[in-house]
């Protein structure tokens, strides 16, 4: 059982991060940066998954082996920079099915608009992991999240690169059965709902659209 929150605290994930934070890094650096990044999350974020097991030969002898079925896992991108944190993920479990929801805040009321949905059928069958680097008035993510549980998803996680208190806070008060794992819990949020210190704004900084 995975706690409301989790802070992957591993020095790989925070070196990567300071660099990704820094104004100065490139884009193609940036995302190369969140592709390693979402490796290492990967291994937080599928911790317990079930499992079955397989009946193998290895150059010694028969075994009964666990294996993953990977189709039993939705990961569902929140559109732009999601898709960031899917790429890695995916190169773990390539048989994973995908959903995308594209969401876009409004600058003046930090609102989400959704501007597009497609998840996995049967998702209440499904672990489903929703991913966003940024989680930040928390106001995209408990969207998706109702989103996801009006489509059936039941057993959800999300994962983020950078949280606000203020943002787990109103995901907690959304979706307490919904753990969170992110490599960081900054300070706060400033007057226009960006994370302090943060990295900007994260999917200009992956697209190169500022
Ligand atoms: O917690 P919130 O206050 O809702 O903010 C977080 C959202 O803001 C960013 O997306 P953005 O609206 O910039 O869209 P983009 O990914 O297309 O750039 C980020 O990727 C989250 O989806
Ligand atoms: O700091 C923030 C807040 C929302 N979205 C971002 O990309 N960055
Ligand atoms: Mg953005």
């Amino acid at each position: 059982m995975l706690d409301h929150l989790t802070v992957v605290t591993h020095p790989l994930v925070q070196h990567k991060l300071t660099l990704m934070r820094r104004k100065d890094t490139s884009t193609g650096s940036f995302r190369r940066l969140l592709r390693e990044v979402s490796l290492l999350l990967g291994y937080e974020i599928t911790r317990g998954l079930d499992m079955t097991t397989v009946r193998i030969e290895t150059p010694v002898t028969e075994m009964d082996a666990p294996i993953l079925d990977g189709k039993k896992l939705a990961l569902v991108s929140i559109l732009r920079a999601g898709n960031g944190l899917l790429d890695g993920l995916l190169e773990l479990v390539p048989a994973a099915r995908v959903g995308f929801i594209g969401l876009y805040r409004d600058p003046e009321t930090l609102q989400p608009v959704q501007y597009y949905a497609k998840v996995p059928e049967a998702l209440e069958d499904r672990l489903t992991i929703a991913v966003d680097p940024m989680l930040a008035t928390g106001n995209s993510s408990v969207a998706a999240i109702d989103l996801l549980k009006a489509k059936g998803a039941k057993n959800l996680r999300f994962l983020c690169l950078l949280a606000s208190p203020e943002g787990v806070a109103v995901m907690k008060a959304a979706h307490p059965d919904v753990p969170i794992i992110t490599a960081a819990l900054d300070e706060r949020l400033d007057d226009h709902g960006y994370i302090v210190p943060g990295l900007g704004d994260a999917g200009d900084r992956m697209f190169g659209t500022k």
